[in-house]
């Protein structure tokens, strides 16, 4: 192969991961961003003097020896990366409004089984059997483990493919303790019976070895990131929308961006949505059968996220994220839309910056909502969709507000500004169809529709991002080392992975 060029379509973490990757192995990468700064999920934006982040708010992976640290150590790009620990005793505060019930979860596997023995003493051996389960089945996935992949198809234990919450009754006979210990449904996009019990295993491990944030935003990592791309003679391009990937005779020629240029290289990584790479490349290009089994893939349910400034020194700033359950039971409807009873659940937590002190600056609050809430505005365009929208997003920002006075009276005064972005600002921002924030549903009862191989029938364009695997922190930068190894030999980045990164 010619070593020396490789064009990436998307700039988000899996075209930038998968970009850092290839210039670390000598090769000169092109990134095409549509967006005027690279990041995709990582970018930052700031509003009246407040730096809000946008899709990174918990990492997991960062602790000496872990995946994400050995994969940015790898890069160089370790220390350049500002990250605060969350409370060792409280990494998330899960409050139930329906009986006012706190459940602290402490971070390591004996804080986690503790936290919830507390409120569950007659479940102690039953919550140890189930977090020993969810490290078993983590501990089944090579790639998460950095471990080398064998040529077979890989084996898995029975439970590694059954519904997440069938795996969490499995274990747990408290029907509310099953609902507690699915909290971070929102950080999976879980669904009732189609969640595989790995994607539930693999974020609970993530975060219960330890929860990190970005000091100061999480920009940072796609600037060192496009550092590396450039530092390799590579370049990364703002604002470089790309139209149409064109294809002949099964080979990508070009790609051509929204201002009228045109690149071109001896191979193209497309890490953008899948829906959005059908979209762009030419008709005929994949096989009928590959199309239409892409169009059909579900997509994971959107966000409804408000951003809210806070007066100086009213809201104490809180080292954990706080999860907002309504009731119990709703924790698997999180994906579902009932305007009078929406949300189920929120998520919100304020990201320290360089000069934390006591006091937050802001809140992000993260709510789930499905695209179907907002479909009837669905071919409106940014600052435009009408005044009933506005009214319609005025009505949820408020709805937010009013739980968050349910857990912390008198918030409505802390409050010096809000903003909010839903399932369209979602979609338009990433080109994500339907504003998924998590690419493809993952489902048990149909692996081989949500796992795409990062080898297409093009026969130089590979895929990357989290629609080929798993998605967040620690999800897209995996798949890109699959893909950066489709490139550059099998197992080739691991093996240097487990050689120079303390395991
Ligand atoms: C609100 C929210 C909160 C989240 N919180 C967390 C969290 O706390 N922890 C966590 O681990 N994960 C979190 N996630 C998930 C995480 O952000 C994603 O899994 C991850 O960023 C996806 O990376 P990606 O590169 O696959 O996709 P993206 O970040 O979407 O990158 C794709 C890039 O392609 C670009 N693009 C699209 N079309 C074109 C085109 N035609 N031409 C050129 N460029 C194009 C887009 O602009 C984008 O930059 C969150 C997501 C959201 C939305």
């Amino acid at each position: 192969m010619n070593n020396n060029d490789i064009i990436i379509i998307g700039g988000g973490l899996g075209g930038l991961t998968t970009g850092a990757l290839l210039a670390k192995e000598g090769r000169k990468v092109t990134i095409l961003e549509k967006n005027n700064i690279v990041g995709g999920g990582l970018q930052n934006f700031t509003r009246k003097g407040i730096l809000f982040d946008t899709g990174m708010h918990m990492l997991g992976g960062f602790r000496p020896g872990q995946t994400l640290y050995r994969i940015c150590q790898h890069l160089g790009i370790m220390q350049k990366l500002k990250l605060q620990r969350v409370d060792s005793d409280c990494m998330d505060e899960i409050y139930y409004a329906s009986n006012h019930t706190i459940y602290r979860v402490a971070e390591g596997k004996a804080g986690f089984v503790e936290s919830f023995a507390t409120h569950f003493p007659h479940q102690r051996a039953q919550l140890q059997r189930y977090v020993d389960a969810i490290y078993e089945l983590a501990d089944e996935i090579d790639l998460f483990n950095l471990r080398p992949t064998g040529d077979g198809i890989p084996l898995h234990s029975e439970r590694f493919m059954w519904s997440a919450d069938e795996f969490i009754a499995h274990y747990i006979d408290d029907e509310q303790l099953r609902d507690v210990l699915a909290y971070m449904n929102p950080m999976y996009g879980g669904v009732s019976g189609h969640t595989p019990a790995y994607v539930h295993a693999l974020i609970s491990a993530l975060y219960i070895n330890g929860t990190d944030r970005f000091v100061g935003g999480s920009q940072q990592l796609a600037t060192a990131l496009a550092e590396v791309i450039e530092h390799a003679g590579g370049e990364v391009v703002g604002g470089a929308e790309v139209i149409r990937i064109a294809v002949d005779n099964r080979t990508v020629t070009q790609v051509q961006t929204k201002d009228g240029r045109s690149f071109s290289a001896p191979y193209y990584i497309a890490a953008t949505h899948m829906g959005e790479t059908l979209r762009l490349i030419d008709k005929g290009a994949f096989t009928p059968a590959y199309t239409k089994r892409i169009s059909n893939t579900e997509n994971s349910y959107s966000i409804f996220s408000l951003y809210v400034k806070l007066k100086p020194e009213t809201f104490s700033y809180i080292n954990h994220t706080c999860y907002y359950q309504h009731d119990y039971n709703q924790v698997w409807n999180l994906g579902q839309y009932h305007r009078e009873d929406w949300p189920y659940g929120m998520m919100y937590m304020t990201p320290p910056n360089e000069q934390q002190n006591e006091w937050a600056t802001h809140l992000i609050i993260n709510c789930v909502m499905p695209f179907s809430a907002v479909e009837q505005w669905q071919d409106t365009q940014t600052g435009r969709r009408g005044e009933a929208y506005a009214q319609w997003k005025a009505w949820h920002e408020q709805r937010i507000i009013d739980r968050m006075e349910e857990v912390k009276p008198g918030f409505t005064q802390c409050i010096d500004h809000v903003w909010s972005a839903s399932p369209l600002t979602v979609r338009d921002y990433y080109h994500a169809p339907q504003g998924a924030i998590y690419g493809f549903v993952k489902d048990c009862h149909n692996p081989l529709a949500t796992q795409i191989p990062v080898a297409t029938k093009v026969s130089n364009l590979f895929l990357t991002g989290q629609c080929v695997g798993l998605h967040g922190i620690c999800g897209v930068p995996l798949s890109a080392i699959t893909t950066a190894e489709a490139l550059v030999g099998k197992n080739k980045i691991i093996e240097q992975l487990q050689n120079t990164a303390p395991k």
